[in-house]
C-alpha cells in the first residue's frame, strides 16, 4: 500500500481527527451493543468542521467511558486511531475527563486502557514537534502538562490496563497512575525519547524515577530504553504481566482491592508521595513550556524528528 509523504501526512494530521460517518454510525452502534448488554456506557466526542468535505461536519469518538458507579470505578478506554498518539485535541479532551472524574463522587478509581488492539499509547503525537508553531505549541504542551499534573496529582485510584506498546508518552501516562498491568505479548513500554534525538523533560525523568529508581532511570533515559513486558516487569516499570484475555478482569481484581482501603488514608499517602514531584512543575510550568518551544525549534532538533518520521513511514518489511 502507497505511503504518504510527509506534506500529505502533515494534512493527514490536521484532518486526522476527522472519522468519516460511516465510522461514526458503527460505533455508535458498538456503544449501543454495550448498553445493552447492561453496561453503563458512554461516549465522549469531538464533533469540529471537516474542512476536506465542507458540507460533512464529521465526529470522531475518542475516548470511550463505562461508568460502574454502584462498584465506584469507571474504565477509561483510549481510542485514537491508529495509536492513540497524543495532540491537542486529545489531550484537551482528556483533561475534561479527567477533571469529571476528580469531581465526581461515586468514582473512586479509573481504569485506563485502550479500545485499540496492541496499542496503549504511540506517546506524544510527533507531528505536534515537527515544524513546530509557537502559538500551537504553547497550547499542545501546556495541555500535556496539565494532564501529567491532573493525573500524576489525582487522590483517585488509577491503573493501567496497558494492552500493547506504550512508549515514551504512554509510558508517561501509565507511570502516572497507582498501579500497571501489562498483557504479555511483543509489545514495548520505556522513554525511548533519545532515540528521537530529544530530551525527556524533569518531570518525565522524576515520574520515572519515582517508579523504578534512579540507577535505572540513569541507564533506561540515555538508553532511550524500550522494555518487553517481562523486561518491565523485572525493574518494577509495570506491577504484573498478564494474558491479554485476562488484562481487564486483572484489572478490576486490583482495582476492587485499592477501593477496599480507607479512602482518607490512602489518599493522604498518595499526595505526600506525589506532591513535591507535582509542585516542581507546577512551579516552572512557564520556563519548561519556553524550554520546550525553544529546544524543539532548533534545527538539529527539527532534522531528528523529520528523519524519525520518514523512518516511520518506510514500507514495513
Ligand atoms: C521542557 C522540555 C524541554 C526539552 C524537551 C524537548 C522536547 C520535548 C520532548 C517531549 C517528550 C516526547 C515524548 C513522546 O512521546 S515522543 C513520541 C515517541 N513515540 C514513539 O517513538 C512511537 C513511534 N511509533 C511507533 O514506534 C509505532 O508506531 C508503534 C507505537 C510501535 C505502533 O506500531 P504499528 O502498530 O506498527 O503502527 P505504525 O508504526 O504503522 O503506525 C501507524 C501510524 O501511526 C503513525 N504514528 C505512530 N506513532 C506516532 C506518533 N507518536 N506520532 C504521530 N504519528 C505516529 C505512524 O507514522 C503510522 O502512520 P501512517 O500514516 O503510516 O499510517
Amino acid at each position: 500500500m502507497a505511503r504518504p509523504n510527509l506534506k500529505s501526512l502533515l494534512r493527514l494530521s490536521q484532518f486526522a481527527v476527522n472519522l468519516n460517518l460511516n465510522k461514526t454510525t458503527q460505533l455508535t452502534n458498538l456503544s449501543k451493543s454495550l448498553i445493552t448488554q447492561n453496561r453503563n456506557f458512554s461516549t465522549s466526542k469531538i464533533i469540529r468542521q471537516d474542512t476536506s468535505n465542507n458540507n460533512a461536519p464529521a465526529t470522531k469518538i475518542n475516548f470511550y467511558v463505562e461508568e460502574y458507579k454502584d462498584k465506584g470505578y469507571m474504565v477509561l478506554k483510549f481510542n485514537k486511531a491508529p495509536v492513540n498518539s497524543l495532540n491537542l485535541e486529545f489531550l484537551t479532551e482528556l483533561n475534561i475527563q479527567l477533571d469529571k472524574i476528580e469531581q465526581s463522587k461515586d468514582i473512586k478509581g479509573v481504569i485506563l486502557t485502550s479500545h485499540l488492539p496492541n496499542i496503549f499509547s504511540a506517546g506524544l503525537d510527533i507531528l505536534e514537534m515537527y515544524q513546530i508553531k509557537q502559538e500551537r505549541g504553547t497550547q499542545f504542551w501546556t495541555a500535556l502538562q496539565e494532564t501529567w499534573i491532573k493525573l500524576y496529582g489525582s487522590n483517585k485510584i488509577f491503573i493501567a490496563a496497558i494492552n500493547g506498546h506504550s512508549p515514551a508518552g504512554g509510558c508517561l501516562l501509565a507511570m502516572s497512575c497507582d498501579y500497571r498491568i501489562m498483557t504479555k505479548g511483543p509489545y514495548k513500554i520505556g522513554l525511548n525519547e533519545t532515540l528521537l534525538g530529544i530530551k525527556a523533560p524533569f518531570w518525565f525523568r522524576d515520574t520515572m524515577i519515582n517508579t523504578i529508581g534512579y540507577r535505572e532511570t540513569e541507564k533506561a533515559l540515555q538508553l532511550g530504553k524500550l522494555y518487553s513486558p517481562e523486561e518491565a516487569l523485572a525493574v518494577n516499570l509495570v506491577d504484573e504481566i498478564v494474558d491479554a484475555n485476562v488484562l481487564i478482569q486483572k484489572a478490576e481484581e486490583q482495582m476492587v482491592k485499592w477501593c477496599s482501603i480507607p479512602t482518607v488514608a490512602r489518599e493522604l499517602t498518595k499526595s505526600s508521595m506525589r506532591r513535591d514531584t507535582v509542585s516542581k512543575l507546577i512551579a516552572q510550568r512557564e520556563s519548561d513550556t519556553q524550554s520546550f518551544i525553544e529546544f524543539t525549534q532548533r534545527d538539529s532538533i527539527q532534522k531528528s524528528l523529520k528523519g524519525y518520521l520518514e523512518a516511520m513511514k518506510k514500507p514495513k518489511k
